[in-house]
Formats: structure tokens, C-alpha cells, sequence
């Protein structure tokens, strides 16, 4: 790629993912959250999912966002606004047509998407199947994303709900699949008896799907046959949504960096440690285990050689002469069987920077034996200029392939001035492999602009940097959570 065409790029994604965040003030809580009304504050994307029930809705969302890996992504479910029933309504539930628009309370629905696009963060109600209740269940606490997935049978029915969307997708999957899967979610899951599903879907579900959910396709920007098993469809819209965002996948503008693949272990992991009331104790187990995984990651991108070894699983002693099979020794059981893989890369080390890369080293020792670790000592001004006061590295670092330690990457100075240095010393570029848990899109272009050939490992691509240069929405004073340092 040019590097004009790069320019565009940075210059495209850049906009996006820091405006707003420098204007916000980072101390207040969620709840008090609403982003300035300002021209340079972008406009959630609102993606509407209509389609029968069990038409294959919540899987194609699921598919979606985890596409979208690098943005942070609210899914709010129809189901969520189901009416409570009253006592008479829960006597004879059976009669009750849960698949009619007025089973929804869409004036709620609209309340809350509403506050969302306005960037105010909201309580979601959770719909309890089993008791045809949403009031027993705790509400969930959603803070206002770049992108609102609305899901739901009838989402597309309100006009005034259609209306906050910018792109409809309608799942279409075969009335027989539905039902079938319907079957099997309601018994399974809803510890339903199949008479009174089938009972239903002849009642309601079906009419209501010919009467008010068929009728809505015609709204649909995108007919997606075939859900969750539209691979290309899928990846289509994605990359649309980020088209529209004005966003590129940073992945795709630096080969060299990679964003280990986000499940939701990960996602979960994540919550913990960025939570502020994590106790020191947690935080620090929690940190651990994603750091594990960002090294083992990190690992994986290390040169190789080919290895044959004998395994232990082979035939008999007795059905075998010796000379036939020089690996056998006196006493052993078996000939062994040849197993051809790979040798691990020897000539590494780590370099931590100091505070909080520190806190990498037990997951790099614990995976690499006796590996040497230097240190890297860089003073922050306040002007966010960076000093290196202190180096200690092994001697023949420039024989070794580098894993720098840090587990924030933010503006990219430090992570220059550890590069930079790394350089000095003679370590070719493409031997260094940037370790760390949460990288800001500014750091990945500082970095990957200036040493192209130095490979970023992160766990997750972060919003941007605040006018404090502190990464947004970040997981604060990471030495100092981890070390248990933090003023109190
Ligand atoms: N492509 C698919 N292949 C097999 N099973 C699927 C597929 N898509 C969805 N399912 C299953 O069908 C059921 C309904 O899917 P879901 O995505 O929850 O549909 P909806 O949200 O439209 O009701 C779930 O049990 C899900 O696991
Ligand atoms: N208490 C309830 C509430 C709703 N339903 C059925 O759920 C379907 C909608 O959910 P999807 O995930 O399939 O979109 C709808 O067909 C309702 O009949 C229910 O059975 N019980
Ligand atoms: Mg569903």
C-alpha cells in the first residue's frame, strides 16, 4: 500500500476513534456519562436484526460483534421489553400471544435507545423465559458504544424504532429449520413440554409470522439467507459498518500487529481487570491469565526449526531387530514411532519496562525456562515527553529475538524510546516482538509508522488517549493495581 493511501487511512480512522474521548472527563462514573453534544462527536451506527423466532437472530449478532472485535458494541434484545403479565395473563399463559407487537413495551425500548444514541448509559431489563417475568432478574448496565445492535421478531414493526436504524438486516431462514430449532430450544432450554410449543407455533408464532413479522422484510436493507451459516453476508456487512464508522480494521493497515482472537473468556477477563472496584487480589489473578496468553500469542510468532523425535508408542521389542532400529536402547519397551515437529527459537530474551512490565515476567519465565530479562527505566514528563534513565539488558542482545514487556501501549513514546534504544544496541527490528494487554489506535501508529517491522501483540485495540494521555476507556495505573501501590 502507498503511503498516501496509509495517510488516508490513520488520517480516517484516527478521527474517529479519538474524537469525543479528548472533550470527555474521564472521572465521572458511567451513569453520568453523556458526551458532548459537539459536530465532532460521531452518531452511534443503530443495526436493526429482524427475522422469525429461532431464525438464527442472536447468532448472526453474536457473529457480527465478534467480527467487530476492535469496537465496543451494545446488543440490545427485543425480548427485553416483553410486558410483564398480570396474574390472570400468567394463569392462562397458554392463551397469551407472545409474538403480537402489543406483547412489547415499545415506548420503554424507545426511551432507552434513545438515551443511548445520546451517550447517556442505561439499564437494560433481562426477560426471564421461565417466569414470563423481566423484574426478577437484575437489569443489565450498558454504557454508550459506537455501535447499537437493536435484535428482536418484530424490531422492524414501530416506525419510530425503524427510524433510529442506519442499516436493516432481515434474517431469512426456512419456516421447517425455525421450527425445528424452535423445538429444540423450548424443550431444551426452556423446559417446555413439545406439545405446548407446537400448540404455540400453530396458535401464534406462525399467524403472527405471516400477519407482522413478513410484512416488516420490505424495510430490510440486507436479506440474509441462511444466518449464522452466511459467512459472506457476514463479513459484507462488517465491513460496511466500518466503512460507515469511518474506521478501518487496524489489523488490516499494520500486517505486523496482532489482536489475539476475542471469545468472551477473554471479553470476560477484561471486565474484571478495567473494573475500578476489582480488589488487588483478583485484579492481579486476572491480569496473570491474560497475560499468559498474550506471551504464549507472542510466542507463536518466533522463528522455528523442524524436529524429529522418537515417541514413546511403538511396536513391541520382540517384533523388532535393534539394527533395524538404531533408537532403541537396552530395556526399552517399544521401537517408538517418529514424530517430526518443531524446536523452539533459544536465542531470546525479555525486556521489561519498568514499573508495570514487571508484572509480565512470572508469565515468561513460567512459559520460557530461564529465559534472561532486562530492564528499561523511562521517566514521563508531564508534557508526556519521555526520558530513558536506566538500562540494564543482556550483553549479546543483538543475537537474540526481543519480547518487550509493557502492558500499555498509549501515545507510543515510551514504546519508542524502548524500541529506539533496542535498535541501538543492534537488535535487527524484526527480531522485537511488542508485548502487551490493551493497545490505543494512537501507539499502534506511532509505532508500527516507525519500526514496520517490529510485531505488536495485544489482547484488545483500545478507544484512543485522553487530553491526560491516559488510555480511554484503560484499566488505570496498571504497576500500581498490580503492585498494590495505589493511593487509597
Ligand atoms: N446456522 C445455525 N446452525 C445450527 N443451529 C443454529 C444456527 N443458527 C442458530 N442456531 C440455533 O438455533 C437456535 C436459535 O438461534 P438464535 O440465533 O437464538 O435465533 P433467534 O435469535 O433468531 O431466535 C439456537 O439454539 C441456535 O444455537
Ligand atoms: N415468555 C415468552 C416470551 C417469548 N416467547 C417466544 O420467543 C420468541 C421470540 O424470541 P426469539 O429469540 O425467537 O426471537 C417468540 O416467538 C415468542 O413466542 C415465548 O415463547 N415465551
Ligand atoms: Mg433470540
Amino acid at each position: 500500500m502507498g503511503s498516501k493511501a496509509v495517510d488516508d487511512l490513520i488520517e480516517a480512522s484516527s478521527g474517529v476513534h479519538f474524537s469525543g474521548f479528548h472533550l470527555g472527563n474521564t472521572n465521572q462514573s458511567t451513569s453520568e456519562v453523556e458526551h458532548p453534544a459537539t459536530e465532532s462527536v460521531k452518531q452511534p451506527f443503530v443495526i436493526g436484526v429482524a427475522g422469525g423466532a429461532a431464525a438464527g437472530k442472536a447468532t448472526v449478532c453474536d457473529m457480527i460483534i465478534e467480527q467487530l472485535h476492535d469496537q465496543r458494541v451494545v446488543l440490545v434484545n427485543q425480548d427485553s421489553f416483553y410486558h410483564n403479565l398480570t396474574p390472570e395473563e400468567l394463569n392462562r399463559v397458554h392463551e397469551y400471544n407472545f409474538d403480537h407487537p402489543d406483547a412489547f413495551d415499545t415506548e420503554q425500548l424507545l426511551c432507552i435507545v434513545e438515551k443511548l444514541k445520546r451517550g447517556q448509559a442505561v439499564d437494560i431489563p433481562k426477560y426471564d423465559f421461565k417466569n414470563y417475568k423481566k423484574d426478577i432478574l437484575p437489569a443489565r448496565r450498558v454504557n454508550p458504544s459506537q455501535v447499537i445492535i437493536l435484535e428482536g421478531i418484530l424490531i422492524f414493526h414501530d416506525a419510530r424504532v425503524r427510524d433510529l436504524m442506519n442499516m436493516k438486516i432481515f434474517v431469512d431462514t426456512d419456516a421447517d429449520v425455525r421450527l425445528a430449532r424452535r423445538i429444540r430450544r423450548d424443550t431444551v432450554e426452556k423446559d417446555r413440554d413439545i406439545s405446548m410449543v407446537l400448540d404455540q407455533y400453530s396458535k401464534f408464532v406462525k399467524p403472527a409470522f405471516d400477519d407482522f413479522i413478513l410484512p416488516t422484510k420490505k424495510y430490510a436493507d440486507i436479506i440474509i439467507p441462511r444466518g449464522g451459516d452466511n459467512h459472506v453476508a457476514i463479513d459484507l456487512i462488517v465491513q460496511h459498518i466500518r466503512t460507515k464508522l469511518g474506521q478501518h480494521d487496524l489489523c488490516k493497515i499494520y500486517p505486523n500487529l496482532y489482536v489475539i482472537q476475542s471469545a468472551f473468556q477473554i471479553r470476560g477477563m477484561h471486565t474484571l481487570i478495567r473494573d475500578s472496584q476489582t480488589k488487588k487480589h483478583d485484579f492481579v489473578f486476572y491480569s496473570d491469565r491474560l497475560i499468559r496468553l498474550v506471551v504464549e500469542h507472542g510466542l507463536g510468532h518466533l522463528p522455528f526449526t523442524e524436529k524429529q523425535v522418537i515417541t514413546p508408542t511403538g511396536k513391541p521389542l520382540s517384533s523388532i531387530s535393534a539394527h533395524l532400529c538404531p533408537v532403541l536402547q537396552k530395556g526399552s519397551v517399544s521401537a517408538g514411532s517418529l514424530y517430526t515437529g518443531v524446536d523452539f527459537c533459544k536465542r531470546l530474551c525479555g525486556v521489561s519496562v519498568i514499573r508495570s512490565g514487571e508484572s509480565m515476567e512470572n508469565a515468561l519465565h513460567a512459559c520460557c525456562k530461564g529465559i534472561k530479562i532486562g530492564k528499561i527505566l523511562i521517566h514521563r514528563q508531564g508534557d508526556n515527553s519521555q526520558q530513558l534513565i536506566y538500562e540494564k539488558l543482556p550483553q549479546d542482545i543483538s543475537d537474540r529475538h526481543v519480547l518487550l514487556l509493557d502492558p500499555i501501549l498509549g501515545t507510543g513514546n515510551s514504546a519508542v524510546q524502548a524500541i529506539s534504544l533496542l535498535v541501538k544496541k543492534g537488535v535487527p527490528e524484526s527480531n522485537i516482538i511488542f508485548l502487551n494487554l490493551i493497545s490505543a489506535p494512537q501507539g499502534v501508529h506511532v509505532v508500527c509508522r516507525r519500526f514496520p517491522q517490529v510485531k505488536i501483540v495485544t489482547s484488545e485495540i483500545e478507544i484512543g488517549v485522553n487530553k491526560d494521555y491516559h488510555v480511554v476507556p484503560g484499566m488505570g495505573e496498571f504497576g500500581d493495581r498490580y503492585f498494590g501501590t495505589e493511593d487509597d
